[in-house]
């Protein structure tokens, strides 16, 4: 997807590309060969399991850890001190400073990024307000709840107006009037122009979310794109209920059945497999009561790269 938006007058427009990135930790192998890009505009969901890579990739886009070969290039360019500075970044391990005040971090982060005094106070504003800690704006970090710890880190990615966002795990340990707020502010950042990495273990949220996902195991990118584009390929699975009957499916050729689930037959159809086939076999055995095809999810592509190791 490319966007070319205007936004307060100014037109926002960029792109992150990471190609061959490899690292290795000793004998682990962290990144092996990570390739994806995030265009202007896009919410691009980052998956795996723990210790896949993903953190380490996202501080490689960052800069602060050097992979051992590869590039990152943003708008075209290598990440250099200037670029960095533009990026907005939300680490695994939050980093802020625990004694001072909600207002006075964030203050304190803007100006850091080269915003004027007035500038740094109207964007902490408007942050605090917007994520919901104006009763907070002149606590210490270290008295706020852990989920509010992470709104203030949010803003602290946000107050210096970024061109790229970078944010690892933003979800975690969120509240779901919190997740609410951070997917409409990365939503209204992607829709500025602005390109969003987010990594998160919360499947369904990326699949709501995210226009591309990049599914990483051990290190290796294994599938990259939509979740239309990925899903096409996964398995469709059908949900019939026949009343009365029981082991109607066990022979259908192209069929298998995966289990029972509240009264229906839960069924995988092969690649070729015919599901009116299928639905002939349960009208002969009784009256149909539930015949619906589950649309494959992020989820089950999930499990099909990752769990059972099929590549995309
Ligand atoms: N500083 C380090 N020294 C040695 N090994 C490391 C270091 N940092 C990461 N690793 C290893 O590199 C691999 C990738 O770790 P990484 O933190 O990037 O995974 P992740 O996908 O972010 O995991 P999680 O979902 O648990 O946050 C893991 O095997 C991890 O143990």
């Amino acid at each position: 997807m490319a966007l070319d938006v205007q936004h307060a007058g100014a037109r926002v427009r960029h792109a992150v590309e990471v190609s061959g990135l490899r690292k290795r930790y000793g004998d682990i192998v962290a990144l092996d060969d990570v390739e994806f890009t995030v265009g202007p505009g896009e919410l691009f969901g980052f998956v795996g399991s723990n210790g896949a890579g993903k953190t380490t990739a996202m501080r490689i886009m960052l800069g602060v850890l050097a992979a051992d070969a590869g590039e990152v290039r943003f708008d075209g360019k290598p990440i250099d001190r200037e670029t960095r500075a533009r990026i907005g970044y939300m680490p695994e391990e939050r980093g802020l400073y625990p004694k001072m005040t909600v207002r006075d971090q964030l203050v304190y982060l803007a100006r850091l990024h080269g915003l004027t005094t007035n500038d740094a106070h109207t964007a902490t504003e408007n942050w605090i307000r917007r994520l919901g800690l104006a009763d907070r704006r002149d606590d210490e970090i270290q008295k706020l709840s852990l989920g509010n710890q992470q709104r203030v880190q949010l803003a602290a990615a946000l107050v210096h107006d970024p061109a790229l966002l970078v944010l690892d795990e933003p979800f975690s340990g969120l509240d779901p009037v919190a997740v609410d707020v951070m997917s409409e502010v990365l939503k209204e950042k992607a829709a500025q122009g602005v390109p969003v990495v987010f990594s998160s273990h919360q499947l369904a949220l990326v699949e709501g979310l995210c226009d591309r996902v990049g599914i990483i195991r051990d290190g290796a990118m294994v599938a990259v794109g939509s979740i239309d584009e990925l899903t096409a390929d996964v398995t469709t699975r059908l949900r019939v209920s026949v009343e009365a009957a029981a082991g109607w499916a066990d022979d259908i050729e192209g069929a298998r059945v995966l289990g029972e689930d509240r009264g229906a037959t839960l069924i995988e159809l092969a690649r070729d497999g015919d599901e009116q086939a299928v639905l002939r076999a349960a009208m002969a055995a009784g009256t149909v009561t539930e015949f619906s095809r589950h649309r494959p999810t992020l989820a089950d592509l999930f499990r099909n790269v990752v769990i059972e190791g099929n590549a995309q």
